[in-house]
């Protein structure tokens, strides 16, 4: 019997039928006609309707129940997984009416208490049901019977034009339904992107769970390829050999073969040429035939951290319901749609059909949580499969998400290497260990990215809205939420930068009809709109950044000079500025020269401390960086030169294009001008630098210069010497005292050419060492500010310990 029959059987039953109880989508604003009519179920502690109770019970956040019994209500609760949901439960209620009259509020129900004015019997228990639960229309017709009608459909009046509901085009759909039909703007374009988004998403969450507990993060991920044959007895799928190969999409003739191997012949010599004479060596163009389309890569991903791990009954909602998430409010974090781990489920479920495994323990936890769980796409629902309690065998917090996806390696391995080292750029104090894991050993490998630093940034607070940035939604939401009784306490508690002052001086600009204390709940519409209009134009202070937490000028170093080892490195931290009443604050590096850094610009572009590694071309570090950067006032030459540009935005709101957190769009001026203004910073402390080495060059080219001449000089000199003490000592004498005693020792030879010779080059030596020491004394008080050096401790497999700077590396051995 499947789920929809049960439904209907327990409509048809008469009791339920006396209970009835109409519900519509709002309560506020009932719409005639759109009523549904749900039940009240007696008696279902028992059977297959217990059971259904139950499932329901696991699948729903808006249910309600009632009952009398404490204990159905507690396995109840349990199996649901959604405690707010559960109203009323576990107070004996005066009377039937009044405990739904209670529930009415949060859901939106309306009911007729008439209509069970005898109410359910002591020990029975009351299912209220969701709304999209028991829509008659979404019950098929082979579960209904052919003819019949539902019994307790409300009757529409007589319509002159009656519709049916199946003549009607409308429909709707689920946010999981969304997001699975359109996965591209999440960043899931194809499978070589969904394995990189994947894993950029569960490290993502990793990062923000350990940081949220102020957690050095220690962050393990692994990707292991899954052949076809593995993957298909893991789903319990016989392999079957090609009978019919012409069948096949990558089934080629014997002429095509030949061809294609002559091409590819071809293609190989070209390189060969093009190689040897070191020109530029195209990728290969993938041959149709060696791989058809329908030969898959599977992959399990594991991310496995040391966080605050989740709580058990949150687990189901928070990795099986898109759009459901902890990060929401107005908060600095990486995550923030409650949807990159959902969609990594439904990408599992659309191309591998597999559920996700979550392992968690909180601290102070004595158990780790184990869930296994699918998404019910259309109805946006977590499908659980397991969900308990299991025993801790080692001390740990945090969570092991592990899912099967079809991915692909080969194309994305790089960019998936490249984010790790972007993401070990921005979060030195974390510790990354990834690891491919093949059949192929030569395939496989593991890295670490050891951290560097346990200077870890503050973790940011949550902050209230700035009267600027609220919409009239978000008013009227606040409305509703707010503890506050008043206007006057309204305002000034619930906005950042509105002072009791403040507030009392808008209260009155906004017109007689409001008052300091005029209770907040019933301010009319237009009132609402009236608050809106003066926010919109009156001048507020600027939020201040203190809810923000950069990586931090230190970090931000450290990591530039940890994985590119440039030649020469700046950086500067902007002070707070704002957009659309949200703070902001942009960080920035330029490098020169360094390892893996190709000649000219390269763009390193970080928002909220994520790398973004697509769409480039249109983000508004690149643009700003390529078009509004005069380079050669900088001393820079922006085509030659290595030029490292990091840019790290950090906002309680990032502006991203789309929710795959991909790039930031050039159209927002305040932040435009404020990464100008960081890169420019830098630019001028790396002039200073270039200019001095530009002069410390000149200064050794001249050295060098009046070494090469010095034989020449002192010979010169000797010479004319020789030649005046000659005609000094045969002629009157012209010159005396020290000239004179210095002709006489010339003759004597007391002076020689040699001595001459040495004696100009201990000069050279003298000046030059006295302008080094003069530049170096400038230089290093004025620019290199002392670091701390961070020693990490050695662990089993390495006995050294090497730390860098740019003018020095150390190896330390045990
Ligand atoms: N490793 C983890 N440790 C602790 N909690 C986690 C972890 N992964 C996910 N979560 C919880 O699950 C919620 C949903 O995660 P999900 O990735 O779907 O969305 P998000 O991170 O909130 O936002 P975004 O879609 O922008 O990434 C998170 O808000 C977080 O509370």
């Amino acid at each position: 019997m499947d789920k929809y029959t049960l439904i209907y059987q327990m409509l048809q039953i008469d009791q339920i039928r006396k209970g009835k109880i109409v519900l519509s989508h709002d309560a506020r604003r009932p719409t005639t006609g759109v009523e549904q009519t749900f039940f009240v179920a007696r008696s279902l502690c028992r059977g297959p309707k217990w059971k259904f109770a139950r499932s329901l019970a696991r699948s729903s956040r808006r249910l309600l129940v009632w009952t009398w019994h404490r204990r159905l209500l507690l396995s109840l609760r349990r199996y649901s997984g959604c405690e707010p949901a559960i109203a009323n439960g576990n107070r004996r209620m005066p009377s039937p009416s009044l405990a739904l009259h209670a529930s009415r509020a949060p859901f939106g129900l309306r009911f007729s208490p008439a209509r069970i004015s005898k109410g359910p019997r002591r020990g029975s228990l009351v299912l209220l049901a969701p709304i999209e639960e028991f829509v008659f229309g979404s019950v098929p017709m082979e579960a209904r019977g052919s003819s019949e009608s539902p019994p307790d459909q409300p009757k529409r009046g007589k319509s002159k034009t009656p519709r049916k509901a199946k003549d009607s085009v409308l429909k709707q759909k689920s946010p999981a339904e969304f997001f699975a039909e359109n996965k591209n703007i999440a960043g899931f374009d194809n499978p070589g992107k969904c394995l990189y988004t994947t894993v950029r998403e569960l490290v993502e969450n990793s990062l923000d769970s350990a940081e949220s507990i102020s957690e050095l993060p220690a962050v393990e991920i692994t990707i292991e390829e899954i052949g076809k044959v593995k993957f298909n007895s893991m789903i319990g799928l016989v392999d079957r050999e090609r009978v019919d190969e012409e069948l096949y999409d990558d089934y080629e003739t014997a002429k095509a073969r030949e061809k294609r191997l002559a091409k590819a012949a071809r293609n190989q010599e070209i390189q060969a040429k093009n190689a040897a004479l070191r020109k530029k060596v195209k990728e290969p163009t993938p041959t149709k035939g060696m791989k058809g389309r329908g030969e898959a890569s599977f992959y399990r991903v594991t991310c496995k951290d040391n966080g605050r791990g989740m709580p058990h009954d949150d687990i189901p909602n928070m990795f099986g319901r898109v759009l459901s998430g902890t990060k929401y409010g107005l908060r600095q974090t990486r995550g923030k749609f409650g949807l990159g781990a959902k969609m990594a489920l439904i990408w599992s479920k659309m191309s591998t059909g597999l559920p996700i495994d979550i392992s968690s323990s909180m601290r102070g936890q004595n158990y780790v949580s184990f869930c296994r769980l699918d998404i019910d796409i259309h109805r946006n629902l977590p499908h659980i499969h397991i969900h308990e309690k299991q025993e801790k065998k080692e001390e740990w917090h945090g969570a092991e998400i592990q899912v099967v996806i079809e991915g692909n390696w080969t194309t994305y391995r790089s960019k998936i290497l490249h984010y790790m080292r972007q993401m070990a750029v921005i979060t030195p104090y974390a510790q990354f260990v990834f690891k491919f894991v093949s059949d192929t050993s030569d395939k496989s490998m593991t890295i670490k990215f050891a951290r560097r630093t346990d200077v870890m940034p503050p973790v940011p607070l949550e902050t209230k809205h700035h009267p600027s940035s609220v919409d009239l939604l978000l008013i009227k939401r606040l409305i509703t939420e707010t503890s506050k009784q008043n206007l006057l306490q309204f305002l000034q508690h619930e906005f950042v930068n509105i002072s009791k002052a403040h507030a009392e001086r808008l209260i009155g600009e906004m017109g007689p009809e409001f008052q300091p204390k005029m209770l907040i709940k019933s301010l009319t519409d237009q009132q609402i709109v009236r608050i809106h209009q003066l926010f919109r134009q009156a001048k507020f202070e600027d939020p201040v950044g203190d809810c923000l937490s950069p990586a931090g000028e230190y970090n931000l170093r450290l990591g530039i000079i940890k994985e590119l080892h440039p030649d020469m490195v700046a950086t500067y931290s902007g002070s707070a500025q704002v957009f659309e009443g949200h703070p902001f604050i942009v960080e920035a590096g330029v490098s020169l020269g360094g390892k893996d850094v190709k000649q000219g610009l390269n763009v390193f572009r970080f928002a909220n401390r994520i790398p973004l590694l697509f769409e480039q071309g249109a983000d508004v570090v690149t643009r700003t960086a390529l078009k509004r950067i005069n380079w050669t006032s900088y001393k820079i030459n922006q085509m030659q030169d290595k030029i490292g540009v990091f840019v790290s935005i950090v906002s309680t709101k990032i502006p991203f294009k789309g929710t795959g957190k991909e790039y930031i769009g050039d159209d927002i001026t305040e932040i435009a001008t404020a990464v100008k203004y960081a890169i420019q910073q830098c630019c001028i402390q790396l002039k200073s630098k270039i200019v001095k080495k530009m002069q410390a060059r000149e200064q050794q080219e001249r050295k060098r210069n009046l070494s090469k001449y010095v034989p020449n000089a002192a010979g010169a000199v000797y010479d004319v010497l020789k030649e005046m003490a000659q005609s000094h000592a045969l002629k009157r004498k012209r010159y005396e005292d020290e000239d004179a005693d210095l002709l006489d020792k010339v003759s004597a030879r007391l002076i020689t050419k040699d001595m001459l010779t040495e004696k100009l080059s201990q000069h050279v030596e003298k000046v030059d060492y006295e302008m080094a020491l003069e530049f170096a004394t400038q230089r290093g008080v004025s620019e290199e500010p002392r670091e701390a050096i961070y020693i990490q401790s050695l662990d089993a497999k390495s006995d050294f310990i090497e730390f860098s700077n740019s003018i020095f590396c150390f190896r330390l051995i045990r």
